[in-house]
């Protein structure tokens, strides 16, 4: 059971929480995939591991790095892996473990104390939500988020979550160095891109942060379900941190594991930058596993367009050798055509590339 009703102003909605207080013994049937869709690999091992290095590529943002290198390194990895990990950012570890507490803090309150933040309604800046897209969906994914918009701050704080306590207080700040490194990565994207260094500053395109913390319960059956599936990100660029394994990207035709490196920042590129570059930059596809032994929780900040803002490639990238490979369009009927096919990407930008 994962349904429960609430009051509100007379009527009663359905809250849909997997974090509904019950321990689930059981994979209910619609959050079972379809044998296609469900991890063939073997599960990662759940916390950092000793190879981690190994195969994923870090860059290195300490203080004396080369500029024009730091950029090499950022498109090489995103041409290979299509994500890299960040290391020394600049958000200090004390800050991402007490953002990291109280987002685990805030799915181990009681369910009647969360449940008054469920909200299925898109135009609300706060939502705590279930799965993807639980209305259309034909297969349920075993996630809870709560999200909420951060820039600028001022405007959005005040609708975010008054339990835990600290939650405005320290989520507030972490917001605001969030959205300086997310602007200090596109100038660097932009440099290498070959466009002006502020690109990505201009107004719509980037205008919109939102901080969205997932919540992967116990499974019982891991190799039934999935956290998420198989997506891009449908925004500008997404940065991540997580504590536990699960995250896998896409890489080569096969599923690999995204380790943990403590106190990193996955940093994933979503749709829009994939189209503003005229596809030299990608996007990458990845998915979630579920675990049965620790609850997983991930941190992501995402810099998105509005939904007035009209993206297609930058002017400055197409020429007679490179014509455009998109049409422009509004990033609402994009975002709209996202969720409609339920996130399935090659479906979604059909609608919008161009025959070349
Ligand atoms: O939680 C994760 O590891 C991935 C989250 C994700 O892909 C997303 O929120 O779009
Ligand atoms: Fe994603």
């Amino acid at each position: 059971m994962v349904g429960d009703k609430r009051e509100n102003n007379n009527s009663t909605i359905e809250v849909i929480l997997l974090t509904n207080g019950f321990n689930h013994q059981s994979v209910p049937q619609s959050y079972i995939q379809p044998l296609e869709k469900r991890p063939t690999n073997p599960p990662p091992s759940l916390h950092s591991a000793k190879t981690t290095h190994q195969n994923t590529p870090i860059i290195d943002f300490r203080d004396g790095s080369n500029r024009a290198d730091i950029i090499h390194q950022i498109f090489k990895a995103i041409e290979e892996f299509g994500f890299f990990q960040l290391i020394n950012h600049g958000i200090s570890a004390e800050m991402m473990d007490e953002v990291m507490s109280l987002g685990k803090e805030f799915f181990e309150m009681p369910f009647e104390e969360r449940s008054k933040l469920y909200c299925d309604s898109m135009e609300t800046p706060l939502r705590l939500i279930s799965s993807v897209t639980y209305e259309t969906e034909e297969f349920h994914y075993w996630r809870d988020s709560l999200r909420h918009a951060c820039h600028p701050l001022d405007e959005f704080i005040h609708a975010w979550p008054l339990k835990p306590a600290k939650y405005r207080e320290v989520v507030g700040p972490y917001c605001v160095k969030m959205r300086a490194l997310a602007s200090k990565l596109m100038e660097l994207i932009a440099e290498g891109l070959g466009l002006k260094s502020h690109y990505f500053d201009d107004g719509d395109i980037t205008r919109i942060q939102s901080m969205v913390i997932n919540h992967y319960p116990l499974c019982p059956d891991p190799s039934l379900t999935l956290g998420l599936p198989k997506h891009r990100d449908a925004n500008v660029i997404t940065l991540l941190t997580q504590d536990v394994s699960g995250l896998q990207v896409l890489k080569d035709g096969e599923w690999m594991n995204v380790v943990p490196l403590p106190h990193a920042f996955v940093v994933l590129l979503g749709l829009q930058m994939q189209v503003i570059s005229n596809d030299k930059l990608r996007s990458a596809d990845h998915r979630v596993l579920t675990n049965s032994t620790t609850a997983r929780t991930t941190i992501t900040t995402q810099i998105s367009c509005t939904m007035e803002c009209t993206v297609g490639p930058a002017e400055e990238l197409l020429d007679e050798i490179n014509p455009a490979k998109y049409r422009p369009y509004k990033y609402q009927e994009f975002f709209e055509s996202y969720l409609a096919v339920n996130l399935d990407t090659e479906e979604a930008m059909k609608h919008y590339k161009l025959q070349t």
